[in-house]
């Protein structure tokens, strides 16, 4: 068992909360989405439709927008993954696609914010009656993005499938 590995471990039993489980207690939270991979790491492209399917699935009386970004646009030496095959998942799964670079251009960071907020308030408008989750769930503490993200990918991993579905 690695030091990291410890570390993580001795994390999950502190705060006694599992890497899923922690993906899942912002999924419940939010009421919009933006899902980002990085161009250059197909990995977290492909984490990105197991998630996508995720929200579905715990907001499955909400259509709650999801916007997927494709990061480090302008890294073109490196690219693993196609501006197609991203654009691609999108329409499969309906969802709003961008491809950005944050180091290049963060208007563009700020547009897909933006539009995903409008987004919401157009669902929030068209469904009034429907309480604001802000109101009746307490906002999860801020993740610690290095961290989720390794938790993330952890919970992905085949080896954590196969112990899980044994
Ligand atoms: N060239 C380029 N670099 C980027 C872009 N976005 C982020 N980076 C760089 O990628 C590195 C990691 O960025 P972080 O913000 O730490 O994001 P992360 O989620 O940890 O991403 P990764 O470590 O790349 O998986 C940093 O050095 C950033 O400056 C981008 O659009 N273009």
């Amino acid at each position: 068992m690695t030091s990291e590995t410890t570390s993580r471990t001795k994390l999950q039993v502190e705060e006694n909360v599992s890497p899923a489980a922690e993906v899942l207690r912002s999924v419940q939270w939010a009421e919009g989405f933006l899902l980002v991979y990085s161009v250059t790491d197909y990995m977290s492209y492909q984490c990105i439709r197991p998630l996508y399917h995720q929200i579905r699935k715990v907001h499955s009386d909400s259509k709650f927008p999801v916007i997927i970004v494709a990061n480090k646009g302008d890294l073109l030496h490196v690219r693993q993954v196609p501006s197609d095959a991203g654009l691609q998942m999108a329409n499969e799964l309906g969802c709003s696609f961008v491809e950005i670079s944050t180091s290049e251009n963060c208007q563009d960071v700020c547009d897909v914010f933006q539009h995903l907020c409008k987004e919401i308030t157009k669902l929030q408008a068209a469904n009034p009656g429907e309480k604001r989750r802000g109101s009746i769930m307490p906002r999860p503490k801020s993740p610690n993005m290095q961290d989720l993200k390794r938790r993330f990918k952890q919970a992905l991993s085949p080896k954590v499938k196969a112990s899980t579905v044994a």
